[in-house]
């Protein structure tokens, strides 16, 4: 009996593990995951349910999954670097080969006649004609042949020096080397100087309120620009890349924009900002001299509400010769003009103009541009300038 239950007992055991071994082999193979609800989503009332980022949906509503959008590489800033312009000291002899090799025809020309053995009438009156050629002016150029005679008669026989000199001292005299050709951008107390930038589009205006920025913060002073341009877009943009390079504040208007509430708020800024110079560049658009007198008038009284306007710069083209002259005279006749700016120098051999517009409007010339480099405006040496002109 104990026999049986012992096989008993085996046979059962040896079914359990062959049932256990079955079910082994027969089991599905590999983990499954879960199965993962879809989390709930409840549309928001009056709302359309967007479709999550990375499903696509179709026409038949059928859903489409797809990757997720490549993240866009973060854009890199980098914050413009500031320049810190050399100052102004001695830039006019820095740039004085480029007046030389502008000037040196009318120079060479003058030298030349001058140093003639005999000085007879013809030759007086190619002198005169070399002068006016070079846009000295009828007056200026008759006082100095005048001089010129009276000199070489006393003189008789000259050396190259000599002739050199006699020419020198009266270019000099014409020019006015005496003359006071600061910039007044000192400012007062609490409050900036201004310089108020007037001209015809075109003649370098808004390059030469941003070299004059430069210049400016090259010596050592805190400048705000005013984009008082709102005639040209464009302009204000231009104002802009001069400020950022150097990191002196734009204020600038809506296009179209009143130009003496934007001279108003560049004032307010500089004010604000403690700095010691605001430059305020204009539109100055010639269409009729009343409505000229009228906007330029207008951005003078608004400035003056806050501080006092110490330059009035007017920009003239000294390519343009005399027909650019008339122009600027209608400015000189609508605002009081300080100083004149005279641009592109180096692109003329008619250097006599600064004689001239001088002359004929009655302010010195305080800056000279000699090239379209940040840096290539000057302020005006006559001694270099005649130095240039004549050669060493
Ligand atoms: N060669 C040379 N070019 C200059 C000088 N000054 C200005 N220019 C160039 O003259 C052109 C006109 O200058 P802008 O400053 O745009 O003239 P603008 O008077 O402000 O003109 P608007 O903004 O229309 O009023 C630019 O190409 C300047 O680079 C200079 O002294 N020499």
């Amino acid at each position: 009996m104990e026999g049986y239950l012992g096989i008993i007992a085996i046979i059962v055991v040896v079914a359990l593990l062959a049932a256990g071994g079955m079910f082994l082999l027969l089991r599905p193979r590999g983990k499954s995951a879960p199965p993962v609800e879809p989390p709930e989503v409840r549309p928001v009332p009056g709302e359309e349910q967007a479709p999550p980022a990375g499903v696509a949906q179709d026409d038949d509503a059928a859903t489409t999954t797809l990757p997720p959008p490549a993240k866009p590489a973060e854009p890199m800033v980098v914050p413009p670097a500031v320049e810190i312009p050399p100052p102004s000291a001695g830039r006019m002899v820095r740039l004085r080969a480029r007046l030389a090799r502008s000037q040196s025809t009318l120079g060479k020309g003058l030298l030349d006649l001058l140093s003639r053995d005999r000085l007879d009438d013809d030759t007086w009156d190619e002198i005169e004609e070399t002068l006016i050629t070079a846009d000295v002016g009828v007056a200026p150029t008759q006082a100095m042949v005048e001089e010129l005679r009276t000199k070489v008669k006393v003189l008789g026989s000259r050396t190259p020096a000599e002739v050199r000199g006699l020419l020198k001292e009266q270019l000099l005299t014409q020019i006015g080397s005496d003359t006071d050709r600061t910039l007044h951008v000192k400012p007062h107390g609490e409050r900036p100087a201004v310089v108020l930038v007037v001209g015809v589009n075109g003649t370098g205006k808004t390059t030469t309120t941003g070299k004059l920025a430069r210049s400016l913060i090259g010596d050592g002073n805190k400048v705000v620009l005013g984009a008082a341009d709102t005639f040209r877009a464009a302009a204000a943009d231009q104002l802009q890349t001069w400020g950022d390079r150097v990191g002196a504040e734009v204020v600038r208007g809506p296009e179209g924009g009143d130009p003496a509430s934007v001279a108003f708020d560049a004032v307010a800024k500089g004010i604000e900002d403690k700095v010691d110079v605001v430059i305020v560049d204009t539109a100055g658009r010639l269409h009729t001299k009343t409505g000229l007198m009228d906007e330029l008038g207008k951005v003078k009284r608004v400035i003056e509400k806050k501080a006092t306007v110490d330059e009035v710069l007017l920009v003239l083209d000294a390519t343009t010769g005399q027909n650019g002259m008339r122009q600027a005279q209608v400015f000189a006749e609508v605002v009081d003009v300080t100083g004149i700016a005279l641009t592109k120098l180096d692109g003329t051999a008619k250097g006599g103009i600064i004689i001239s517009v001088q002359r004929e409007l009655g302010v010195p010339v305080k800056l000279v541009g000699l090239g379209e480099g940040p840096d290539d405006l000057a302020p005006f040496d006559p001694e270099v300038f005649v130095d240039a002109l004549l050669g060493d």
